[in-house]
């Protein structure tokens, strides 16, 4: 099976000092990849690099075959490539379904314009990106709260909520930026089963996260970086026992988890 995303000799430098330098690896279809390392390795700007929020110094992307290194946010998700944020990016004041339809609406091919004017056309298409919002919403278990506003719901509910959104794209490959940080163990596992249902579904995830125990549990394939550069790669199991990232990141107490997680 070919890769969907390939990474290639990724690098970029902040004034002369280098955040990530010549990452490589691949994403296939359907795959669960997480990228991690300790606090900053350069996971959050690799994923600015992918995402187009910044422009590489060094080396491609590409997606399904096609290069598309630095190429707008709006472009990629049109393309498949959607992510979410390690902070929240909610509305508070909007309601669960309207969080969802903003989404939706940057993948809609008619404009703002057309909206504004309330064309009938306009309504129809808001008609049906409520369906499908709330489609989505169910997806993610909060279907009963669609018309509550953001502000009202927990922590753990809004990061679903985050990942209803980028569902919205229709992507073919979803980054995740620490979907777990902030949540307690029961939300931690809502989420774990959320990431693992939309991966067989046939989205490829690429996650970073620090949650140990989710990430071991739930992934084929693990990257990990340390200053920048990709230390070591490959199954959980084997990636656990690697010296280097045992000394870089996991420690002992995350080695535990991931045999645990194996056990
Ligand atoms: N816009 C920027 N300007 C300057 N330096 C930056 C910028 N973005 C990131 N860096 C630097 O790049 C390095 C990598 O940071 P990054 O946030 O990618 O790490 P991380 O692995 O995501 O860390 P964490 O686990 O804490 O989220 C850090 O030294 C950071 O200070």
């Amino acid at each position: 099976m070919s890769a969907l995303l390939e990474i290639d000799g990724l690098g970029i430098a902040f004034g002369g000092i280098t955040a990530v330098d010549d990452v490589s690896f691949a994403v296939r279809a359907g795959e669960i990849v997480s990228v991690i390392g300790p606090n900053g390795a350069g996971k959050t700007t690799l994923f600015n690099m992918i995402s187009g929020l910044y422009r590489p110094s060094q080396g491609k992307v590409r997606l399904e075959g096609a290069e598309i290194t630095a190429m707008e946010p709006h472009l990629l998700a049109r393309r498949g490539l959607s992510r979410t944020f390690q902070n929240l990016q909610v509305f508070g004041e909007m309601t669960l379904l309207e969080n969802v339809m903003v989404g939706h609406h940057l993948r809609e091919k008619a404009g703002v314009l057309s909206d504004l004017l309330g064309l009938p056309a306009s309504r129809q298409k808001t008609r049906a990106s409520a369906e499908s919002a709330l489609a989505l919403l169910a997806r993610v278990g909060l279907e009963k709260a669609a018309y509550r506003a953001a502000r009202t719901m927990s922590y753990g509910a809004l990061k679903r909520l985050e990942i209803a959104r980028a569902l919205a794209l229709a992507p073919k490959i979803l980054l995740l930026d620490e979907p777990a940080a902030g949540c307690n163990a029961v939300e931690t596992e809502e989420i774990d089963r959320l990431i693992a249902e939309i991966a067989r579904a046939g989205v490829a995830i690429l996650l970073v996260e620090h949650d140990m125990k989710l990430v071991m549990k739930i992934s084929a394939h693990l990257v990990v970086l340390d200053h920048g550069r990709k230390i070591a790669e490959g199954a959980p199991a084997e990636v656990a026992r690697d010296p280097q990232v045992i000394a870089a990141y996991l420690g002992q107490h995350g080695q535990e988890q991931v045999l645990h997680a194996e056990g």
